[in-house]
């Protein structure tokens, strides 16, 4: 008998065959209030689970007792109990690599559309108001030759210390828990405190994951620390900033802009200030979302739950110890 996964994400159809040529799938679009309690359910039977979104807590995790692997169609896997699973022998896959070329180009595309305020010129523009060549009300700053600081310089902020330094001549200062050598070999990166990144980053584009260590890692005091003209970009997860004191800072003048892919609660909620503030670019979370790359995404979680399920892991797993039970 084929092994029974839970499926809770739309797949492209030759990825659902793929999936169903090894699984019994049970499937849910995504994972919604009206479908949960039909979910909880499933979880009975179910031997293999895979998504994206949604909180796998240790609650849900224990509705779950055949349940031998988790794979998430994303690289983040903050919203899952991974301890939980460690402790129980549950196999936790991703996605990494697959997407990270996409994530720093939507990295450039908010330091750009920030700095050259795109959206709110394009959109004056749209609104008629163009009369005449723009006055210096409407000028942006410069990205080339800028400094770049990059917090978290792991697969994405590799990728993005790449198109800053050789396609914008950007200085890279980064912060990590521990020092890169091949960016600073290929990219002449400087390693720095969180104090220097924050005090000479023109650019400070985050891109580090959600833990304890993170949360909130950028609050209050270190926004003080900003340039009055820097730009806060973030691509990683909304905790890792105080969304409230970024606000204020950002009312008050403390940074010049910020771009953001990420929020401490998503969807951010239509009446969010975010959304009003003129030097705010807010993206509805679309690091990662093209054609090309969330297919290459989904194929890379249903090839790794195959294998997880059926045959020997080697790549894409976060809990490699419980392999080795
Ligand atoms: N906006 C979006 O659509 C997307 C967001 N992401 C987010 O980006 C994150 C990073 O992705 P990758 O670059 O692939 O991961 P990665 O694991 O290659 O890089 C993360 C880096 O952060 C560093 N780090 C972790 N904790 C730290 C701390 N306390 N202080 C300093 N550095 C720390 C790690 O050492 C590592 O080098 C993901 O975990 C996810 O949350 C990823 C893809 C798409
Ligand atoms: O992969 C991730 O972690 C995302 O946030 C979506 O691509």
């Amino acid at each position: 008998m084929k092994p029974s996964v839970i499926l809770y994400k739309i797949l492209p159809d030759d990825l659902l065959a793929r999936l169903e040529q090894h699984f019994t799938v049970t499937q849910f679009n995504r994972l919604t209030a009206e479908n949960r309690p039909a979910f909880l359910q499933a979880l009975e039977h179910a031997e293999g689970l895979i998504g994206s979104g949604g909180q796998i807590d240790k609650a849900v995790l224990d509705l779950a007792p055949k349940l031998r692997a988790v794979s998430t169609i994303s690289v983040g896997y903050d919203n899952f109990d991974v301890n939980a699973m460690t402790e129980r022998g549950i196999v936790m896959m991703h996605t990494p690599t697959v997407l990270t070329e996409t994530v720093a180009d939507t990295v450039m595309a908010l330091i750009l559309s920030t700095a050259r305020r795109v959206v709110e010129v394009a959109n004056w523009a749209k609104s008629g108001q163009w009369k005449g060549s723009v006055g210096s009300d409407l000028f942006g700053l410069d990205v080339h030759h800028k400094t770049i600081g990059i917090l978290g310089m792991g697969r994405i902020g590799l990728a993005l210390a790449q198109r800053a330094n050789l396609g914008f001549n950007m200085p890279v200062l980064y912060n990590d828990r521990q020092a890169n050598p091949a960016v600073e070999s290929r990219f002449n990166a400087r390693f720095c405190d969180l104090d220097t990144l924050l005090s000479e980053s023109d650019f400070l584009c985050i891109s580090l994951p959600l833990t304890p260590q993170t949360h909130h890692l950028i609050g209050k005091d270190q926004l003080k620390k900003m340039k009055p003209n820097a730009i806060l970009i973030n691509t990683g997860r909304g905790p890792v900033i105080d969304e409230a004191a970024l606000i204020e800072a950002l009312k008050a003048g403390t940074i010049h802009g910020a771009g953001l892919d990420v929020y401490e609660k998503e969807p951010l909620a239509p009446d969010s200030e975010l959304f009003r503030l003129p030097n705010v670019v807010a993206l509805p979370h679309i690091g990662s979302a093209t054609h090309e790359t969330r297919y290459n995404m989904s194929a890379c979680a249903v090839d790794n739950l195959i294998t997880a399920l059926t045959g020997t892991v080697e790549v894409n797993c976060v809990n490699a110890q419980v392999l080795a039970k």
